[in-house]
This record gives structure tokens, sequence and C-alpha cells, in this order.
């Protein structure tokens, strides 16, 4: 999903759009042994801006491609929640694969946005309409019997991906239809389609959109997934409705999102890395379940057992979520998304964007504040000031920056795995309920 920050894809695929360059080490060139890693917040602006970066020899620049921020939610339906989960988390006790609880003890808020009609958040709606995830190979005339023949009034989006529709399959399912731009130039569009195909028409998990079914026409490739109703957690925190998100919801959606990872990087055989988790990535359904969206990034992981590791021909994220040693060595494992992971933990807690370019240059990186402060004993300031000063919301804060400055370790073998931070989290929220009453 869309944010404000900057993007780093392969390929050049969005430079279009008013490239400037940008010498590979000027990319994360603040490192501290201590702190987490981020990049230099100088050259960026608050527009979304892109960046690719070729790998083969470290000196090539990055390019970065300012895109302009289009969100716009037409109306909306409340999409299916799915009956089950394929989630084996294993044998642990203290982690009975939550995630695929139903939504039940979990307050529903944004409800009153349908009064606003074509709000961004849209209006609930009792669909009974469940359609299981998979592969279907759509035809044209379903897509455009789907979205009117791509009616503008159905825009729900925009990405570096193509225009996103809201659509109603023949059988009345909602889906988001994802139009990938017909550009000709761009030579790895073919194959990053292939590869968001691939990923997803293998997984499904309740924290994952779930993935429908796929057309490939000429020049024309549509992705049709799931649609998830009720904005991006970035929208969220920014309070884009007027509400605050409260503290609560912020550890579950936290959880949420630790499951879906987990699940991914745990997938039989194959782990998944998803290479692009934040929280524009992250949307939220009428009750504040958290869905992962955006695997056009993602690649499978090398086979660990194996001890390789996948060694990537470009580098592809979102500065301030990049992981920095992956950065440095081009190697991708699973403990890029744990590396992401902590900075959407710290974004949780905050509030703020992972970069903060209006902010005085010791609070620009996000994350590299919050855990000065919180080494330092100085948590509480970091708190959004939005949410409530209270025993369980501080002590629960404390516990979460412990976590994620695990996370955002500059070195890889000292962070967790996702499993480790998703059973963290889990008893984190154990604790604070129980705090909080
Ligand atoms: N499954 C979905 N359900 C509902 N809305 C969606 C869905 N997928 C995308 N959108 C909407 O469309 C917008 C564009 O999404 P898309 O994933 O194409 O691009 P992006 O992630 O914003 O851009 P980028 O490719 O730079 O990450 C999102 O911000 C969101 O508002």
């Amino acid at each position: 999903m869309k944010s404000p920050n900057t993007q780093f894809s392969g390929g050049g695929r969005r430079s279009s759009s008013g490239a400037v360059s940008m010498s590979s080490s000027s990319v994360g060139s603040r490192t501290s042994d201590r702190l987490p890693h981020s990049p230099s917040t100088s050259t960026y602006s608050s527009t979304t801006t892109t960046i690719s970066q070729k790998s083969n020899s470290g000196r090539n620049p990055v390019i970065i491609a300012v895109k302009s921020v289009v969100e716009a939610f037409a109306s909306c339906f409340t999409p299916p929640e799915p009956k089950s989960s394929s989630t084996n988390f294993g044998d642990s006790d203290s982690f009975k694969a939550p995630s695929v609880a139903s939504d039940g003890g979990r307050k529903k808020r944004h409800s009153s946005s349908s009064s606003r009609g074509r709000s961004i958040y849209g209006s609930e709606n009792n669909s009974t309409h469940t359609k299981e995830a998979g592969s279907i190979k759509f035809n044209m005339e379903d897509i455009y019997k789907a979205t009117k023949n791509f009616s503008p009034s159905l825009k729900i989006g925009q990405g570096g991906f193509g225009i996103v529709y809201k659509g109603c399959l023949t059988d009345g399912t909602v889906v988001a239809i994802k139009r990938a731009k017909k550009n000709i130039h761009d030579k790895h569009s073919g194959a990053e389609f292939r590869s968001e195909v691939r990923t997803l028409e293998k997984i499904e998990h309740l924290n994952l959109v779930k993935f429908y079914g796929f057309l490939e026409h000429g020049e024309e490739k549509i992705l049709v997934v799931e649609y998830v109703s009720n904005g991006t957690l970035r929208e969220h925190l920014d309070s884009v409705d007027g509400n605050v998100l409260d503290f609560a919801s912020r550890l579950d959606i936290g959880i949420d999102v630790g499951h879906a990872i987990t699940y991914l990087h745990m997938y039989t055989d194959h782990p998944i890395i998803h290479r692009d988790i934040k929280s524009s990535n992250i949307l939220l359904t009428e009750n504040l379940r958290a869905k992962v969206a955006d695997f056009g990034f993602a690649r499978l992981a090398a086979d660990t057992e194996s001890g390789a590791t996948h060694v990537s021909t470009q580098v592809k994220g979102t500065a301030g979520y990049l992981d920095p040693e992956y950065l440095s060595t081009y190697q991708l494992t699973e403990k890029s998304d744990v590396y992401s992971f902590g900075v959407l933990l710290v974004e949780l807690v905050t509030g703020r964007r992972p970069i903060e370019p209006k902010k005085e240059i010791k609070e620009r990186i996000t994350a590299r504040w919050a855990m000065k402060k919180f080494t330092s004993g100085d948590a509480i300031l970091t708190l959004d000031p939005r949410l409530e000063r209270s025993a369980a919301n501080s002590l629960a804060m404390e516990k979460i920056y412990e976590l994620a400055l695990q996370c955002l370790a500059p070195h890889r073998q000292n962070r967790p795995t996702m499993r480790k931070c998703a059973e963290i989290l889990w008893s984190i929220r154990k604790n604070y309920r129980e705090l909080a009453g």
C-alpha cells in the first residue's frame, strides 16, 4: 500500500516519475553499533519515493522516483472472513495458533463512517459470500463485468503495480482487482507478476490478504484478491477518520502481523520472505483484524537447512524499514522481515512514520530516536501522545520496545525469529489484559 516513505525496488520499475540519483553509500549511512541502522533522511521528502538499487557492483547509483500519493477508497463492503486457516505453529504450549480464532471479543470501530456514504472506511455489510483462496484463471469478460469496464468510480487506489479497483464477481464476492500498468519498457513487470502469482496461490492465512486468481493476457496483467474494507494501518495511525487507534488494538494488530509473517517464514518446505513489511501494506478489516498485503516483492527464501541464503540481484523494500545487513550484503533471509517488523512495532507505539523528515534531526529516524529514549529510561516520552499514560500501556510499551530493540539488531543473528516475536507479543498481551482489567 502507499505510504509517504521511500521504496526500494528493482529495475527502475518506477523511475519514470522524476528520478533523482543517490549514491548507495548514502543509503543506510548512519550505522550505529548499538542503535538500529536507518537510512539518512536528509534527502527524503514526505511523498512516496521509489529507489532501485542494483546489487552487482555496489557502486551503481540508486534511482529515486517520486510518486504522487493517491489514496481514495470508494464505497465498500465488509470482506468475507475465512472460516479457518491453515496456520500451524508447531507444538508450543504457550502459542496455540491464536490467529485462527474468530473476531469475537474484538471491538468494532469506524462503523459510524458508513453515514458518510463513500467514506474511506466504508460501511459494514453482512455479506455471506466466503470465497476460498486459490488460483482461478479469470478471463477479460469476468474482469470487465466485475469492474464495470474499469469504471473510474470503482477505483480504490493506485500503487507501483498499477490501479486497484473494487469489483464484484458473479457469485457476489467483493474483490480488489489490481491491474498492472502497461509499460512495454519495463522488462521486469512480467517476472514480477509471475512471482507475485506463484507466491499468492500457495498461501492462505487469516492475516494475509487472500488471493483469488489472476489474468495474464497480452499486455494485460491482473490480480484478483480479497477486498479488505477498513483502510491501511498507516491511515489508522494517522487517524484519517478522526479516531485514535487504541493501545489494545495496536497490540492485536502487531500480533496479527506477527502471525502472518511467522506463517510465511514457516511455510512448509519453502519459507517465504515478504520483503516489504510496512504499515501501508497492512490492511484492516472492520473488526480491526490485520491482513498483510502486497506480495509483489516476495521471493521464496533460500533452503535454510542447506545453509544457503538468497543472494538478491536487486535490493527491494521501503526506506526506513530496510534491514541494514541486507542493504550491505544483498543477502536476503527471514531476518530482514524481522527487522522491518521491529520498525513496525515502534510505529505502533509512537504512531509516527519510520522517517519523519519534518522533525528535528535527532527525531527523524523514529526507531533510532525511540530506542535511544528506551535505553536511557525515557521510553514514555515516545508513546503516541494520543494514547493514555496508564500503567498497563506503559508496561506493555516497555516490553514491546524490548522486543523491537532485538528485532532492530544490526546483525541478523542477534534478531529473534518471527515465531519468537509472535510468542513474546502474545505474552505481552496476556499481561496487558490482566493489568488493564
Ligand atoms: N486488497 C485490497 N483491499 C482494499 N483496498 C486495497 C487492496 N489492495 C490495495 N488496496 C488499495 O489500493 C491502494 C494501492 O495498493 P497497491 O498495493 O497497488 O499499491 P501500494 O502498495 O500503495 O503501492 P506500492 O506498490 O508502492 O507499495 C492501497 O493503498 C489501498 O488503498
